[in-house]
């Protein structure tokens, strides 16, 4: 008798479990999704005004997929993005996953620097549980506004069980992007994100997620970038180079006492002469500086057109210019070892 009542007490177990709709918690940031203006086209409209609550009234049919509850973490235009807001996201999602608290997170967020709050998170959140941004490129005010079937698309992708173990992803325009690779790619477009060197991972289409890919250059639960205790991160900023280009930034961050600079490098991660001894003279100072490029897409290799052992340079890999200032500022709060960063350039 006893090992029968131990059978329906598992299967009792099993079957309410099985019944539960997954649990996703939306984290709001602002950005177009919650924007608004005065009349049907996009023209003097205000990024992040609306509510979370109200983001999710627009969305038929979003509680069939999930039980989902919302969270107003902040609500700006996302080049309004800050240390600050990023800070707090990672406290709060990390909190989410070790409290077991949802089975996913969504964010939303302006596309401005979706790219950049992706990458952050992950390098930072410890867990494989599915995390998500979107936003929208039209306001929730705008004909045919965007934000609606993104936010439910990425809420499918949250709650779906293979979602897992991908690092953090951004869904787009039923595309689901990598946020290590993703970036910005129409200024305007509703087709807004591309994911440069690798192409979407996968697709979320009338409610079914498929996947192509699993990208491997993620932090996952075993992050070295430990930030829970930061209250700041160590400044980094980036030199954009161009022809003829002067080095004023350059010389400008070594004054303000930055602790690494990003030279969003032509081609190759290339610079001219003046470029040269600026960072020549920054090195010398303890600065780490890193060549990026400009180019948009591809790797910026070590030791071709410019000697970093001489120079004393390291290089971002694929990283873009803005995606290698945050691996460097949250390498930084880890170690000053220009071997160990490298390294960390190479492997996330
Ligand atoms: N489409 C958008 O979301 C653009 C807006 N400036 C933002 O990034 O918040």
């Amino acid at each position: 008798m006893k090992p029968l009542c131990t059978l329906i007490v598992v299967l009792f177990v099993c079957i309410t479990s099985f019944a539960q709709p997954p649990r996703i918690i939306i984290l709001a940031t602002g950005g177009t999704i919650a924007g608004e203006g005065a009349s049907a086209d996009r023209a003097a409209y205000t990024a992040g005004k609306v509510p979370i609550e109200s983001l999710l009234k627009a969305v038929p049919g979003i509680e069939k997929i999930a039980a989902i509850t919302g969270e107003q973490i902040a609500n700006v235009g996302s080049q309004d993005m800050s240390i600050d807001i990023w800070l707090k996201l990672n406290k709060r999602i990390n909190e989410i996953f070790a409290n077991n608290e949802a089975d996913g997170i969504v964010i939303t967020h302006g596309t401005d620097t979706q790219e950049e709050t992706a990458y952050f998170l992950n390098l930072s959140v410890r867990s494989g549980k599915p995390v998500v941004l979107t936003g929208s490129m039209r306001p929730s005010t705008a004909i045919s506004a965007d934000g609606p079937k993104n936010l439910y698309d990425a809420v499918t992708v949250a709650a779906n069980t293979r979602s897992g173990g991908r690092g953090v992803m951004v869904v787009f325009n039923e595309s689901i992007f990598d946020g290590r690779d993703v970036s910005k790619g129409s200024t305007t477009k509703v087709d807004a994100f591309r994911s440069p060197n690798l192409g979407p991972i996968g697709q979320v289409y009338d409610g079914k997620v498929i996947y192509y890919m699993n990208p491997i250059r993620k932090a996952d639960k075993e992050t070295p970038f430990d930030i829970s205790t930061q209250k700041v991160l160590p400044k980094v900023g980036i030199a954009y180079m161009y022809a003829d280009a002067e080095a004023g930034a350059i010389n400008n961050f070594v004054k303000e006492g930055y602790k690494g600079i990003i030279i969003a490098g032509v081609g190759n991660g290339n610079f001219n002469k003046a470029f040269y001894d600026a960072i020549a003279a920054a090195v010398k100072k303890g600065l780490v500086v890193v060549r990026s490029s400009h180019v948009g897409s591809g790797r910026v290799t070590q030791f071709d057109e410019v000697d970093d052992k001489n120079l004393g340079t390291i290089v971002s890999d694929d990283l873009n210019p803005q995606k290698a200032r945050i691996l460097l500022m949250l390498g930084l709060t880890q170690t000053s070892n220009k071997d160990i960063l490298q390294s960390y350039f190479f492997k996330y």
